[in-house]
Order: structure tokens, then sequence, then C-alpha cells
């Protein structure tokens, strides 16, 4: 069903909802099979096929049913001419299109599809896929509006909830999330901190440090050190280094804000996902959820770390 009559955001979020259960499929589909072809891209940054056949999926899904729209995916152009046919996905999910779309999205018109840019990791996590962590994949489809990451999609092709595998949450800043059960972590004394498994340097190390930790939670991926925070797992995620790409935040942010937490770089301001966004998130990630104070975890980063990280 083509749901024309419903706005743009909602219609990217409910095609990407069904193509993301679609990339998960594939993604499991590799890895049964064995064959991984991974290629090492650079240092410590893998690519396995895996993540070029979701990528294609998801690409050339969107592609066919937004035209209009400027979709950026981690692993480059894809060539969408030979993709197998039951790659495309063109059903939207009828579930989540019965919310009403927040005011402000209402008027995005036709002319205006230009300030809407999806951001798209087709498997995020790779280092931990291919080492078997599972858990830890994500597949990640983030929408920006005028460079706000506004609505996103984290799909966990690995998560177990009895016989079924895979579930799909989503997040609409104005709207808020669903697909699964947010659990708002308490303050009771404890600080968790979850932060990068397979990137971790002396700077992360420092600046986790320095919020004197009771424990930590090393994972892969942004998308699944964001669900630690929106499942009441961790307080915060701190990822105080370069590393982290647009692809990688978009969605994460735009779902943990949905629900009252925050998402920003280590000085505290918010990343900007126009369409010629720098892809690299030079000054880190730090994230927090709904019941910690974002502007006192920034505060406790130490000023020489970013200093180091600004120039400045
Ligand atoms: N130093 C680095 N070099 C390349 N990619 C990095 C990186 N640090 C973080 N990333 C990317 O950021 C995402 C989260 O990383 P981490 O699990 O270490 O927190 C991963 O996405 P992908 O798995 O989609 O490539 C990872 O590749
Ligand atoms: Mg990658
Ligand atoms: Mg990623
Ligand atoms: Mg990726």
């Amino acid at each position: 069903m083509a749901h024309t009559q419903c706005p743009i955001v909602m219609r990217i979020l409910a095609a990407g909802i069904q193509v993301a259960n679609r990339a998960g499929s594939i993604i499991r589909d590799v890895m049964s099979k064995g064959e991984l072809g991974i290629v090492e891209k650079s240092k410590n940054d893998l690519q396995t096929e895996a993540d070029r056949s979701s990528q294609q999926c998801i690409i050339a899904s969107l592609t066919k049913q937004f035209p209009n729209i400027k979709i950026i995916g981690e692993e480059g152009q894809s060539d969408l001419c030979n993709i197998p046919s039951e790659w495309l996905v063109m059903e939207q999910d009828a579930e989540f299109l019965k919310n009403s779309c927040p005011n402000k999205y209402l008027t995005l018109t036709e002319e205006q599809f230009d300030s809407v840019v999806v951001w798209v990791d087709p498997l995020d996590g790779t280092t931990e896929y291919t080492q078997g962590f599972l858990e830890h994949v994500t597949v990640l489809i983030g929408i920006s509006v005028n460079e706000e990451a506004v609505g996103g999609i984290i799909h966990q092709p690995y998560y177990k909830n009895g016989e079924d595998i895979g579930r799909t949450i989503w997040g609409l800043k104005g709207l808020g999330v669903g697909g699964f059960q947010p659990i708002d972590i308490r303050n009771d004394g404890q600080f968790v901190v979850t932060t990068t498994r397979s990137h971790f340097n002396e700077s992360v190390k420092n600046a986790v440090d320095a919020l004197k930790p009771t424990e930590i939670l090393r994972v892969g991926g942004a998308g699944y050190k964001v669900l630690q925070l929106l499942e009441g797992k961790a307080h915060a995620y701190i990822f105080a280094s370069p590393g982290c790409k647009k692809w990688d935040t978009c969605a994460p942010e735009a779902i943990l804000e949905a629900h009252g937490g925050v998402l920003t770089d280590v000085m505290g301001n918010h990343y900007s996902y126009g369409e010629k966004a720098i892809h690299l998130n030079k000054l880190g990630v730090i994230a927090t959820a709904k019941t910690v104070d974002h502007q006192n975890v920034i505060n406790l980063i130490p000023a020489n770390l970013k200093e180091a990280m600004t120039g400045k």
C-alpha cells in the first residue's frame, strides 16, 4: 500500500521499519552461510558481505519508494541494478502509520524534500558481528529534517523473544518511541557507563574515568549502546574520540531524544545531519539517559581532553 496521503516523515519511518526487518534477515542469512567476505576498509574498520547486502537492500528499497529523498549509506555507492527482487521492500508498516504525525512535520511539502536526509548504517557493530557478539549488532536508519536528527529505527536482528527473533525500535521527536518498553534508570548512587568494546583508546579511557563509574559496560555499536540507555542498563554512553559517523548517531540520537535523553559531542553540542554534513563525528559522542543531567556529564569531561579534541 502506498499511503501517499501520510506525511513524508511518517512514510519514511513506516517503510524503514519494514526494510530494516528484511535487512536483518539478510544479516542472519550471511552469518548462517558462514561466508562473511571480510574486507578491511581501514585500520580497525571492517566490512562484510552482510554490511554490503544489507545496504543494497535498504538503499534500493528506500530509493524506489522515495526517489526525491537524499539517502546516505555507510558503505558508499551501491550497485542497485542487479539486486535480488526479494530484497526490494515496498511495504510500509501499517501499525506505525496508525500514529498521528506530530504537527511540525505535517506541512513538509514536496518542494521541501531537500531538507530531508536519510542516514543508513546497514550493520552497526561489524567487529562484534565477525566475533560472534551478535546481540550487539543493529541496523540503523535515521531521518534528519533541516539538519536535525528527528526520527529513527534501530533493528536488532538477533534479539531473542521466546521463539521470535529480531525486534525493531522506532522513535520520532514529538511522537515518542515504540517497539519496546523503555526503562528509566534510577539515580541511586550507581553510575553505569557504556562505551566501545573495539575502539577503546586513552582519550576514551580518560573521559570514562573522569565520571567515576561504578560499572563500565563495554559493548559494540552506537545503536546497541543507546539501547543500554533506553532500557535502564546504563546512565551514560561515553566515546570521547573521533570514529563514529553520522550514520552511527542519527537514528540513535533521534530515538533517545524522542524519549527525553540527550546525545551530543563532548562539548555538549548537537551534530548537524544535513546532506553536506562531514561524515565523521570529530568531537566524539556523549549520550545520557532521560533521568541523567547531560550538562553535568559534559562538565565532568576533562578540559584538557576537550582542548585536545577541538584544537582550542
Ligand atoms: N576508530 C574508529 N574507526 C572506524 N570506525 C569507528 C571507530 N570508532 C568507532 N567507529 C564506528 O562507530 C561505530 C560504533 O563503534 P564502537 O562499537 O567502537 O562504539 C562502529 O560502526 P560500524 O560497526 O557500523 O562500522 C564503528 O565502526
Ligand atoms: Mg563500518
Ligand atoms: Mg556503525
Ligand atoms: Mg556499519
